[in-house]
């Protein structure tokens, strides 16, 4: 399993990780993702979906009309890991 990082750590993946930030109040990451309208917004989340599911890592996500509000934490692991700065960073790749 993969394991927990540290808090610099953490702070080290986020400050190479366009617009994520820590989630308050637990060990997590988080970003707010803006579209141009629900289409976009909605495409991103398929195409993440794929790769979440490619990789077994799976997002907590809400959508509202063109914005996508994700976290990310490893359940199994009760912090960030690898797997969440690794699909952090395909998200950001999946929305440009
Ligand atoms: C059995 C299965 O591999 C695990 O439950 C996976 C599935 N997806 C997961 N996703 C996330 N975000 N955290 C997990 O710990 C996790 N565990």
């Amino acid at each position: 399993m993969a394991e927990r990082l540290s808090a610099e750590a953490r702070n080290q993946a986020l400050s190479g990780l366009s617009g994520w930030t820590e989630t308050p109040g637990r060990e997590a990451i988080g970003k707010t993702f803006t579209f141009r309208d629900f289409n976009e917004a909605f495409g991103f989340m398929t195409r993440a979906a794929l790769v979440a599911e490619k990789m077994d890592h799976h997002p907590e996500w809400k959508n509202v009309y063109k914005t996508v509000d994700v976290v990310l934490s490893t359940h199994d692991a009760g912090g960030v890991t690898a797997l969440d700065i690794e699909l952090a960073k395909a998200m950001n790749a999946i929305a440009r």
